[in-house]
């Protein structure tokens, strides 16, 4: 898939990934609709990307993923302004252990909202252009991150539901295209969550068994993983599709199928 000239939307835009995700699409041509909770940051960074890109190629809009007023505003203004839809990033996404049904609304709710939003605008038998919805999960979308065990819930959602949509539009025919983004360890905020009592909850106590698996795992930075995601966003071979990400390397996850999802230590 080309980019230019494409319109793009990315949740959670305003920070982090979704900043790192919405650079690089402009950086390759598309128009980028950001949405975000956090008015101030999103508006200081439409400035910059105004600054960077021009004044028409990004839109910003403040927007909580757990409501389905303001994503379905967000999107068709998007839509009435840049005259259509082709990809579509879901990436908001918090860890917060204490508060979890806040962590699942956000994580899941909201990555369900965006992409049947994206639907409603993208699929060919609703007029639209088809195109490609990313949804952002994790490696702990593929293996328990034991001291998040409601964010790794999510995460494991987004990959099952993320699986599920994308085999089922390829046999309707949407011309939508849905893949998984399963990164490690990012330099951004959301790593000094499981630092915080407050979104860490009961498991404040296990911060050095997290420090651990940082260690292990190493940190990558945001422009690496922006570079994997340009290229899930552009290959159009590839759907339901899970991209594991770590520092250094990064692969396509292959998932048992029919006889396959027998253990090795049948019963
Ligand atoms: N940083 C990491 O180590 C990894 C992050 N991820 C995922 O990447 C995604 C982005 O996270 P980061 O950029 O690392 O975190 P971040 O905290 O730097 O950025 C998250 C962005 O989402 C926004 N946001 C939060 N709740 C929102 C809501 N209800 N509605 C709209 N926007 C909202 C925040 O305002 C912020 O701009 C998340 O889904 C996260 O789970 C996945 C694997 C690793
Ligand atoms: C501080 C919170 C950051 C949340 C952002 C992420 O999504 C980071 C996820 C990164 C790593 C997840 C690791 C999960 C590992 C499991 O697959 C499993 O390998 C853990 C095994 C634990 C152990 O070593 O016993």
């Amino acid at each position: 898939m080309a980019l230019d000239g494409k319109v793009a939307i990315v949740t959670g835009a305003a920070q982090g990934l979704g900043k790192g995700f919405s650079e690089i699409l402009l950086q390759n041509g598309a128009k980028v609709a950001l949405l975000d909770v956090n008015e101030k940051v999103g508006n200081d960074l439409k400035a910059v990307f105004d600054k960077e890109y021009g004044p028409d190629r990004t839109l910003f809009w403040t927007c909580n993923v757990e409501s389905e007023e303001q994503v379905k505003d967000s999107f068709q203004k998007t839509v009435d302004a840049f005259g259509g839809l082709d990809i579509v990033c879901n990436n908001a996404g918090i860890v917060n252990e204490n508060n979890w049904e806040k962590c699942v609304a956000v994580n899941l709710n909201g990555v369900v909202r965006g992409t049947y939003m994206a639907l409603q605008l993208m699929k060919k038998e609703n007029g639209g252009r088809g195109g490609v919805i990313v949804n952002v999960a994790s490696i702990a979308g593929l293996g328990p991150f034991v001291t998040a065990p409601i964010y790794t819930a999510t995460k494991y959602g987004v990959v099952g539901f993320s699986r599920a949509i994308a085999e089922v539009c390829s046999m309707c025919g949407s011309g939508v295209r849905i893949n998984m983004l399963c990164p490690g360890f990012v330099r951004t905020a959301i790593l000094s969550s499981l630092h915080s009592e407050e979104t860490a909850g009961q498991f404040y106590s296990m911060a050095g068994f997290t420090q651990k698996l940082l260690e292990q795992y190493g940190v990558t930075e945001v422009s690496e993983v922006a570079e994997y995601f340009l290229k899930l966003v552009k290959d159009e071979s590839r759907n339901g599709e899970a991209l594991m990400v770590q520092k250094g390397q990064a692969c396509y996850i292959k998932f048992p199928q029919g006889a396959d999802m027998f253990s090795s230590d049948p019963v």
